[in-house]
């Protein structure tokens, strides 16, 4: 497959628009461990994007440099076509990125409602201040906050949890939960930090369809890191494909697929 700077259309027939987002020869060492060696790959407008590879690849590492929450030591990430510097969490929150975590990060003792309105936190420009002297405008953004969740609740079809503390929920439940607080954000570009771990085929199957069906109905932008090279193949217009810290495949699922690289690297083929 060919892209070029407009974009691109998948084997299904969707457009993909341009670069939303360039990794530029990143290297990224923790002391004598070189997580990251001098990756390039970009992510487009509207595509699904996974970055797959075996245990201790530097998947983890990379979405943590997508994120910002890593700073690389050599390499540049763009962002729109501009340099992006280390940000703060809110600060990429404000950019238009949401994400998920490998092992779920929930307010446990919280409604799966109210650990959905915590994602609405960039939206909301009351202060306490304002909010004294200006209760009704922020009672008004408090109900487009509320509507906003609530369609999210419905599109992710957990009206029925609503008011369920999140620490009772059943693990596939939770990633679910998790994912609609990302969603609550209204992100650009959504990161999902292995979203089918420890799920049952059941479990995985839904969420596959949760992650196509966010991307078709708001057009959301997803980046996502799995180990598990099955579930993605279907998923993902374009993958990545990393191990020990080097990139060893890009291109459409087919394309990596027939990666002989890759297929000795899922098989344990030996270095040296
Ligand atoms: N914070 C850290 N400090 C030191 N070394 C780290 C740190 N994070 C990752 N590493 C090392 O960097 C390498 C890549 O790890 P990373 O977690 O990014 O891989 P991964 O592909 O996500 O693995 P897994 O599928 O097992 O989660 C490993 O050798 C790991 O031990």
């Amino acid at each position: 497959m060919t892209t070029n700077d407009i974009g691109y259309v998948t084997a299904d027939g969707r457009q993909i628009g341009g670069v939303m987002m360039e990794m530029k020869n990143i290297t990224l060492k923790f002391g004598g461990v070189v997580a990251i060696k001098d990756i390039s790959f970009d992510i487009r407008e509207g595509e699904i994007r996974a970055i797959i590879g075996p245990n201790g690849a530097g998947k983890s590492s990379m979405l943590n440099v997508i994120s910002g929450f890593y700073n690389p030591q050599e390499g540049d990430v763009l962002f729109h076509g501009k340099k992006r510097p280390q940000m703060r969490p809110y600060k990429v929150a404000q950019q238009g990125i949401a994400r998920t975590f490998q092992n779920i990060a929930l307010f446990e003792g919280m409604s799966v409602l109210d650990n959905v309105m915590t994602g609405r936190l960039t939206h909301m420009k009351s202060s306490l201040i304002s909010q004294a002297i200006w209760w009704g405008k922020a009672q008004a953004e408090e109900v487009a906050n509320r509507e906003k969740v609530e369609e999210i609740i419905d599109f992710l079809e957990i009206q029925s949890i609503r008011k369920t503390p999140v620490g009772r929920l059943p693990y596939g439940l939770k990633k679910r939960v998790e994912l609609a607080r990302a969603l609550a954000a209204e992100p650009k570009l959504l990161l999902l930090d292995e979203p089918m771990a420890g799920m049952n085929v059941e479990e995985k199957e839904d969420m596959s369809r949760f992650i196509l069906d966010v991307n078709d109905e708001f057009g959301t932008t997803i980046a996502l890191i799995e180990h598990d090279m099955g579930v993605v193949m279907d998923l993902s217009d374009r993958v990545v494909v990393m191990d020990y810290g080097k990139k060893i495949g890009d291109g459409t699922p087919e394309e990596v697929r027939n990666n002989q690289e890759v297929i000795d690297a899922y098989l344990g083929v030996s270095h040296d």
